[in-house]
């Protein structure tokens, strides 16, 4: 299959190798030239589960592909949230009437910016517990295993999307479609408006975040505002069940190490954050319906005020 991965960072460099790896077509598209130039020179290096690999793939700037005449089968956008629109706007002469464009970006409400390019009967929308980092411009570090849930937007349903589960799971990505990603979505921004925010407010792994002794009830506070405002959307959480996702994150021999993306970006990398699009979401939304959400609120304000002490760009 011909592979788009626009937004090639770190999880579109575990996806981009993966699926290289399982025999498919993939060019990789980013708008960080350091990155671009270093791939384009030895190869995406990746330190993949201990092991020293690099693989010889396309890269291209997100501004140099007017004249390139590559029209793909499936994009995966694994841009930031704040990135979606432009690369949307890159891509769009590579985007034809059978591309079916799969989004896995963490956060709220993506379909609302894809579908201003894309017929819903070609979006997948979707989420991951796949994780990624990269050790610097040109290279990942990728350890653990993850999966991937989806549907169509369109009419055509699960039917539209099998091809894609096929060849995501050849490359062993672990994908399955779902009948409601509106609450899976839901679940993993619970995920992500907990790990996220607060290991990086706390300067934390998850595993170490999970053993304090305020974390149950910080979580459980958080997912109750996250609850709310899916409910109001018919997404409805089963909160029990989140919550045992959540502390699935804090197991030192999977996930627990990982320092969430969000840390990556703000502490590592001192980038802004994506955190308007999960709990700054959810006080918006809160907000429109009606519904409290002094936690989320309270998380977003103080990740902002890191932003600006750390002069986050
Ligand atoms: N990392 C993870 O474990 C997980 C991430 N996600 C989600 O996937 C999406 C993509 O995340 P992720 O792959 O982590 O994002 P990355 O930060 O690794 O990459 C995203 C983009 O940011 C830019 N960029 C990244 N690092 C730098 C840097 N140091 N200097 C300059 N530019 C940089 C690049 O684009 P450009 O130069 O154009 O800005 C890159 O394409 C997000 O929505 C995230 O929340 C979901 C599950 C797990
Ligand atoms: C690993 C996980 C699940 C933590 O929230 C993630 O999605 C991220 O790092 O953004």
């Amino acid at each position: 299959m011909k592979i788009i991965i626009a937004g090639a960072g770190a999880m579109g460099s575990r996806f981009g190798l993966m699926l290289h790896q399982a025999g498919n077509e993939v060019v990789l598209i980013d708008g960080w030239q350091e990155h671009i130039d270093l791939i384009k020179e030895h190869g995406l290096r990746a330190n993949f589960n201990g092991e020293e690999i690099a693989e010889k793939i396309v890269i291209y700037h997100q501004n140099e592909l007017e004249t390139l005449n590559f029209s793909a089968d499936l994009v995966i956008l694994f841009t930031k949230a704040m990135q979606l629109d432009a690369m949307m706007q890159s891509i769009k002469s590579m985007v034809g009437d059978q591309t079916k464009v799969l989004c896995l970006l963490n956060g709220i409400g993506h379909e609302d910016v894809i579908k201003q390019y894309v017929p819903l009967s070609n979006i997948l929308l979707g989420n991951t517990m796949w994780t990624a980092g990269l050790e610097g411009p040109g290279k990942a570090k990728l350890f653990g295993n993850g999966t991937i849930d989806l549907q169509n937007l369109g009419t055509e349903g699960k039917s539209s999307a099998n091809e894609v589960i096929e060849v995501l799971n050849e490359a062993k990505l672990n994908a399955r479609y779902s009948d409601n990603i509106l609450s899976s979505i839901y679940k993993k921004a619970c995920v992500n408006g907990t790990m996220n925010g607060l290991c990086t407010i706390l300067d934390s792994n998850m595993a170490s975040f999970g053993e304090t002794s305020v974390a149950d009830a910080i979580v459980e506070s958080i997912v109750a505002e996250f609850a709310q405002v899916a409910a109001y959307e018919k997404a409805e959480l089963n909160v029990p069940e989140v919550l045992a996702q959540i502390k699935t994150c804090y197991n030192r021999e999977t996930i627990g190490l990982h320092h969430p993306s969000m840390y990556q970006d703000l502490i590592i990398n001192n980038r802004l954050t994506e955190i308007d699009y999960i709990n700054g979401a959810i006080v918006r939304k809160g907000r429109e319906y009606g519904i409290e959400t002094p936690y989320c609120q309270f998380l977003t304000q103080l990740v902002h005020g890191k932003e600006e002490i750390l002069g986050a760009k």
